[in-house]
């Protein structure tokens, strides 16, 4: 088998999601795609029938968990142009089980060296020594091509198993995998270790994570949202791509799984409403804009309160109930915070399209110079929220 002869899979699109947020159909901001080459890579890897191409198709082409079950071997790498938004866009690779890092025509070079994430896959309802030999294999040979990889260990799977079971065997597969490098010399090699699985949202919630390592100006967007929660009394918000339904980014008080599935519910409902109801006149034309909002009432004395931020991205929020008694107060600020992330995305781009530039002149021009820094970006940003008001 030769690991060149890849299939592209761009723009595919699987199960019954509506219509309008499909992959293949979504209008996206062509403006602010990069062509495939540009577009930071996610490997996924790990032994043969670990659940690999089942997260890809789960999160990324809303397949229902138990379609996966008929889902057939991948035989060759299989490439998926994810192209969301500005801030989503990346290629996943899915690797077959049985690579063979020695084979003549396996070419590291080209598949580590444009990397930004491995993505290794352990079935932790099977005995994992083998997997543990593979991950070793694979990160040793990963990081020598390109030492800029992140490593993340999805222990995949985990609805099979007891509460104890997960976190001894986190523990013990933690341990192994940190001693088996230490042995190879690689004691600075960092990787995240994740329990997940395609029946609930903690493989939303680990791949977020991936996902956030590879957007640059994370920190920027956590800072927004930083000073717009504690500007608006809110308890908790999320920065979500609509489509795959993971969040970029959220503020710096800690994520609990709760409160995420709740967020990705609302989205949920808030999307089959607008399919149900809305744009009547034009059925092609998306009902859910950057007009679309949201409010749902807990039992709690919890609010949920959703924005769309553009066609794209939504801003999911907690709120208790007695501070939303000044909306007005918490719309201003968001068109603030609505301002200053379309901002983010005009420099990004900007930036883009000058590395796009300099690189096809191919020589080193400065243009280092003329863009501007996330740093500098940042502290525009932050005074822009400083016009936001206090609730
Ligand atoms: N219980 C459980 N089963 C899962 C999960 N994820 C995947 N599976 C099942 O695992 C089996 C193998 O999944 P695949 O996605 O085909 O595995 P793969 O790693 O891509 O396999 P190869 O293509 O052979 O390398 C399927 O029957 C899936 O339904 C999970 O989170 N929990």
């Amino acid at each position: 088998m030769s690991y060149q002869d890849e299939e592209e899979q761009i723009g595919y699109q699987v199960g019954s999601f509506p219509k309008d947020f499909g992959y293949g159909n979504f209008d996206h901001e062509d403006s602010n795609s990069r062509s495939a080459e540009d577009k930071p890579r996610i490997l996924l890897m790990g032994l043969r029938r670990s659940g690999k191409s089942s997260i890809q198709k789960v999160v990324f082409h809303k397949m229902s968990p138990n379609e996966t079950l008929f889902l057939e071997s991948t035989n060759k790498i299989v490439k998926d142009d994810i192209n969301n938004s500005s801030f989503v866009q990346f290629q996943i690779w899915d690797f077959p089980g049985q690579i063979d890092f020695f084979d003549p025509t396996f070419d590291s070079d080209m598949i580590f060296g444009g990397c930004g994430a491995l993505v290794f896959v352990i079935d932790a309802q099977d005995e994992y020594i083998e997997a543990l030999a593979k991950l070793n294999q694979t990160v040793t040979k990963a990081h020598k091509v390109n030492p800029r990889i992140k490593f993340e260990v999805f222990i995949h799977k985990v609805d099979g198993v007891s509460d104890d079971f997960k976190m001894e065997s986190q523990r013990d597969i933690h341990s192994r995998a940190t001693d088996d490098l230490a042995d190879a010399g690689l004691e600075g090699v960092h990787l995240s270790f994740h329990l997940t699985s395609i029946y609930d949202h903690s493989i939303f919630e680990a791949f977020s994570k991936v996902v956030q390592k590879l957007i640059p100006q994370l920190p920027t967007l956590e800072n927004l949202l930083n000073i717009f929660i504690s500007n608006s009394g809110i308890e908790k918000a999320f920065l979500f791509d609509v489509v795959s339904k993971i969040y970029i980014a959220t503020d710096c008080s800690p994520v609990d799984m709760q409160s995420y599935e709740l967020c990705c519910d609302m989205i949920d409902v808030v999307i089959d409403l607008s399919c149900i109801y809305g744009s009547k006149d034009d059925p092609d034309v998306a009902a859910f804009d950057d007009h679309s909002s949201s409010l749902i009432k807990m039992n709690n004395s919890t609010i949920l309160y959703l924005r769309e931020v553009n066609k794209f991205l939504a801003l999911v929020c907690i709120i208790r109930e007695e501070n939303f008694s000044r909306q007005g107060v918490i719309d201003y600020n968001f068109l603030c915070f609505r301002e200053a992330i379309t901002q983010v995305f005009e420099l990004r781009l900007k930036n883009q399209k000058l590395e796009a530039a300099e690189h096809s002149q191919d020589h080193d021009s400065d243009y280092q110079g003329s863009i501007p820094s996330t740093g500098t970006a940042s502290q525009n940003f932050d005074q822009h929220m400083s016009n936001t008001a206090v609730a």
